[in-house]
């Protein structure tokens, strides 16, 4: 579904990534573990269309990503820059224009379900009911890959378990490839398939969640020390 060969990004004199070869399957929760600035973001934006790898090639349902391709793709950004005059709802009819596969109807469960106000001014949210709005307008879209970028940033710790288990009824298991980019293993650990490891712009480890359970008698959080210990 997503394959990455050879990619590198360099941002100027600083490098994103550095000669990174994957490939991520449909109906697979992946999890991208690091510390900051190891590159998580960055293979974010370039499955996502936003940013562009220097070196290599990355295909996403057998295309090169270009625009067309890039719409199928949602994609939560850590950044929660909102058009501050809008309401909660008038973002909702934005992303309805703006995206074919954008349910209405979907995105109102969601509302509800993150108790968010529709007719609440932007600029009026806390930083984590704009968490909360983000994650809806990324979960009412029906897309084949769902990219999200700490999806936690912001929630309190008391809703994360709740609103994780939300999550889990509106992914595709069947048929959606999603990458979650997060620092908040212990909530995230009960959603995934398999965990990479991503450091100084390289994938250094990769594990099935279940075989490290299994096999090794790992947590993700006990794998993730010792892959990252100095
Ligand atoms: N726009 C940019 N200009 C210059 N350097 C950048 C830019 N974006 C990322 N980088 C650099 O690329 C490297 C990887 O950044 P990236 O944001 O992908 O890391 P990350 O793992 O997502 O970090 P974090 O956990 O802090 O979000 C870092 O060294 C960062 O400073």
């Amino acid at each position: 579904m997503i394959e990455f060969k050879n990619i590198s990004k360099k941002y100027g004199r600083y490098s994103g990534l550095e000669d990174v070869s994957f490939t991520l399957e449909k109906g697979k929760i992946y999890g991208l573990i690091g510390p900051n600035g190891s590159g998580k973001s960055t293979t974010l934006k370039i499955i996502a269309g936003l940013v562009h790898p220097s070196k290599g090639t990355v295909l996403v349902k057998g295309t090169e990503v270009n625009r067309r391709i890039a719409k199928e793709v949602a994609y939560l950004s850590e950044l929660d820059i909102f058009y501050q005059p809008f309401k909660v709802k008038d973002m909702i009819d934005f992303y309805a224009s703006q995206f074919e596969d954008f349910r209405i109807e979907r995105a109102n469960e969601l509302l509800t379900f993150m108790k968010l106000d529709p007719d609440k001014k932007l600029k009026q949210l806390s930083k984590g009911n704009r968490g909360r709005l983000k994650l809806v307008l990324a979960l009412a879209r029906e897309t084949s890959v769902l990219l999200l970028d700490e999806p936690f940033s912001g929630l309190d710790p008391m809703v994360r378990d709740s609103i994780v288990k939300g999550l889990l009824s509106y992914i595709d298991f069947e048929n959606q490839t999603v990458v979650i980019a997060t620092h908040e293993i212990d909530e995230i650990e009960p959603l995934l398939d398999e965990v990479l490891a991503i450091k100084d712009g390289k994938v250094i480890d990769w594990q099935n969640v279940e075989n490290l359970r299994e096999t090794k008698g790992l947590s993700i959080i006990q794998w993730m020390k010792e892959t990252f210990k100095e």
